[in-house]
Formats: C-alpha cells, sequence, structure tokens
C-alpha cells in the first residue's frame, strides 16, 4: 500500500499496490504494521457494507457526535463514488475545509478517515458497494450529520441527486 497525505491533517488516501499475474491480481487492503508506520489507527472493530442501487444515490454527511468519533477506512467494491469528507474539527488547521475522491471497485483506493470529519458520498454507477472498516462500535444515539449541499461549505456533487434519506435532507444548519 502507498500512503498519501491528502492536505486535510490526519486523512489520507491509500492507493493498492496490485500483485498482478496472468490470473489477475491479489492486493492487500489493510495491515497493522504499515498502517502503524504511519501512525494510522490500527484496530477496527467492526465492518460494514452499504449498497445502493441508484447511480446519484447520496449517503452522509455523518459523523458520529464526541466521545463516539470514528475512523473509517472507506474503499469502493464494486461500481463508483465521489466520496468526500469535510474537517469539523474547530481546532484544526484544514477546518472546514473538504476533499473530494472517486473511489471505485476499479482503482482500488481507500479513504482513511480520521475521527471528527463529517463522510458522505454520491454512487456514480448503479449496484454501487462501499466497505467500511470502522474504529469503534456504533453507538446509534450518537448518529449526526450536515446536508450535503450546506451553504456553510463549498462541497460540489457530479451528478443530480437521484435518492437521498429523509434524515438527509433534514440535518440542521452547521454551528461550528
Ligand atoms: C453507520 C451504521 C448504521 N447502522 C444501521 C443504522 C440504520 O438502521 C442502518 C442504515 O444506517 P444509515 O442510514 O446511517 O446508513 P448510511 O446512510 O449508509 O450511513 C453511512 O454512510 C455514511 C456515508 C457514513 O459515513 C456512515 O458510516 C454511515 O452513517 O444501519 C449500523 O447498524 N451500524 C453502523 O455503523
Amino acid at each position: 500500500m502507498r500512503f498519501e497525505a491528502i492536505g486535510l491533517d490526519g486523512a489520507w488516501l491509500v492507493h493498492p499496490e496490485r500483485m498482478q499475474d496472468s490470473r489477475g491480481y491479489f492486493v492487500r487492503t489493510f495491515c497493522v504494521n504499515e498502517f502503524r508506520e504511519h501512525g494510522l489507527e490500527t484496530g477496527f472493530p467492526q465492518h460494514s457494507v452499504s449498497s445502493s442501487s441508484n447511480k446519484g444515490t447520496v449517503r452522509g454527511m455523518h459523523f458520529q457526535r464526541d466521545p463516539h468519533g470514528e475512523v473509517k477506512l472507506v474503499r469502493c467494491l464494486t461500481g463508483a463514488i465521489w466520496d468526500v469528507i469535510i474537517d469539523i474539527r474547530p481546532e484544526s488547521p484544514t477546518f472546514r475545509q473538504s476533499r473530494g475522491f472517486e473511489l471505485s471497485g476499479e482503482n482500488g483506493l481507500q479513504l482513511y478517515i480520521p475521527k471528527g470529519f463529517a463522510h458522505g458520498f454520491q454512487t456514480l454507477h448503479d449496484d454501487t458497494r462501499v466497505n467500511y472498516m470502522i474504529s469503534e462500535f456504533h453507538v446509534p444515539g450518537a448518529a449526526d450529520g450536515i446536508r450535503y449541499n450546506e451553504p456553510a461549505f463549498d462541497v460540489k456533487w457530479p451528478l443530480r441527486v437521484t435518492m437521498i434519506a429523509e434524515k438527509d435532507l433534514s440535518w440542521p444548519d452547521f454551528k461550528a
């Protein structure tokens, strides 16, 4: 794996290093030693997958309220997403800054998202599945969010939104 700092404090893009042969490829997607060498979280007690049928679906922006913040390692298993993170840590040098990346089954890129970031994505293909490795056990009551079109941030989405949960349209205005 190759680790690329992406300019938002503590967030990384993890590039796959595929071992190709005539059958296809083999790729390591996680390693405690390699993550520890980069000072990254190595404990992910819960792994989850979301599946979205329709291109243009938006999930997010989500985060867990303190003290239940989560580190997430996100990758796209099939299809493709525009994956967006927003630094919502008031003390961070990159507070309020956001970045977006195309993650796909094809490119195998992973996004390492520290605690204190809001995360969301829009699917770029039908039948897109996204894998999460999560550093904390899920606490439903700590779930919080930001509207995908919150005026406090300059997040650009590639497609018209085709599906979005009612709760994701109803998050309150962002207050630092
Ligand atoms: C996140 C999560 C959810 N759930 C349950 C709660 C709901 O009954 C159901 C769907 O949850 P939710 O509507 O939050 O799923 P998404 O809209 O895909 O949200 C996720 O996608 C955005 C982009 C994220 O970054 C978060 O990881 C996560 O919030 O799964 C669990 O049981 N465990 C979990 O860790």
